[in-house]
């Protein structure tokens, strides 16, 4: 199993709980997290056969090392406890928690998916949990969110109920989002969880994906939500490190490693000073490099 802090999450696909070939199929892409949707993809009267359904294929597909989430029916629901059951009792990973606005919300799902695995006889503690912040005041107070359980393993922005909670809506430029973007990725950072950028839906885009995708990777999320298969290598080219960013930071771990021999912790490589942060960023960029399938897991290249 993949430690929580080791795992990469640059792909976290939604796939709506009541379409039988979707759900079948969705481990074949390749996405870093598979999120089954129980919530606002699914119409009222399907609410209980996509959670038969996901819970189903839960037992019985093989969806590899993806890391399985399912987005559950709010609180405020007649669904809430019924999803939080079936989901732990299938052993899902992760569960997230659409709408989020506080802290207690998410203490009160822990307490909700603690019951679920005493009643099932799941481990206790292994249902991991994470939110979608999805208005204003979800967005300040992210930081209260994202550190109100040790279940917690990240926080997502979702921009399509925020930006109507806001009283705007998406434009291309994004500028509207830039708080919720910031608060979100800082709580995140703080409490030492993921950060996941919200979906792009227009699929026929694909400039503007790429720009969006770039822009957040800028900022340090880990990844992003989406809708669509199609994305997935979109976001693993934006987030795979280019040829020179691997020498450098090979070039980094090499000086760092001769300056720890000789009892330092600071080198100097072509006059630039390399210590602990910058050793950090190398040793990121070989992960991500090695989970793009440039090098192997001694750092060589697979293919120049
Ligand atoms: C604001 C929110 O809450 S967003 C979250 C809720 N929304 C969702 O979950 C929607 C998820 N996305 C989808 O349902 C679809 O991508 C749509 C409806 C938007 C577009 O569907 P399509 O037009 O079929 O997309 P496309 O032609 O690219 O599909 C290609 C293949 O990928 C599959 N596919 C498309 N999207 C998904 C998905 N999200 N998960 C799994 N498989 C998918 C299709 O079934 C199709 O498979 P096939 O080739 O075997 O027939
Ligand atoms: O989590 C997401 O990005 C999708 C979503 O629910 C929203 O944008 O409201
Ligand atoms: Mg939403």
């Amino acid at each position: 199993m993949v430690a929580e802090q080791e795992r990469l999450r640059r792909t976290m696909m939604f796939v709506p709980g009541n379409n039988p070939s979707m759900v079948k199929d969705a481990g074949i892409y390749g996405a870093d997290s598979i999120m089954f949707d129980l919530e606002d993809a699914v119409s009222l009267a399907e609410k209980d056969a996509a959670r038969n359904l996901v819970y189903e294929a839960l037992q019985t597909q093989d969806y590899g090392t993806a890391e399985l989430v399912v987005r559950i029916n709010g609180a405020d629901t007649n669904f809430y406890t019924n999803d939080i059951k079936a989901m732990v009792k299938a052993g899902i990973d992760v569960i997230r928690l659409p709408k989020t606005e506080s802290a207690a919300m998410i203490q009160q799902l822990e307490q909700d998916v603690l019951a679920a695995e005493k009643e099932f006889g799941r481990p206790i503690g292994s249902t991991h949990l994470m939110a979608a912040i999805e208005s204003a005041k979800g967005v300040l107070n992210a930081p209260a969110i994202a550190a109100a359980s040790s279940r917690m393993i990240g926080i997502a922005l979702s921009a399509e109920d925020y930006t109507t909670d806001m009283k705007t809506h998406r434009y291309p430029d994004g500028a509207e989002l830039e708080f919720a973007r910031n608060m979100v990725l800082h709580a995140a950072r703080a409490a030492g969880i993921a950060a996941f950028d919200t979906v792009f839906t227009d699929m026929n885009d694909t400039e503007g994906f790429y720009r969006e995708t770039r822009y957040i990777h800028q900022l340090g999320f880990d990844g992003k939500s989406l809708v669509n298969p199609r994305q997935i290598p979109m976001v693993n080219q934006v987030y795979a490190p280019t040829h020179s960013e691997i020498d450098h930071a090979k070039s980094v771990l090499q000086a760092i490693q001769q300056a720890h021999a000789q009892g330092s912790g600071v080198a100097a490589l072509d006059g630039q000073m390399i210590d602990r942060p910058v050793a950090l960023r190398a040793q990121r960029v070989m992960k991500l490099a090695q989970a793009s399938h440039i090098v192997d897991e001694e750092g060589n290249y697979l293919e120049k």
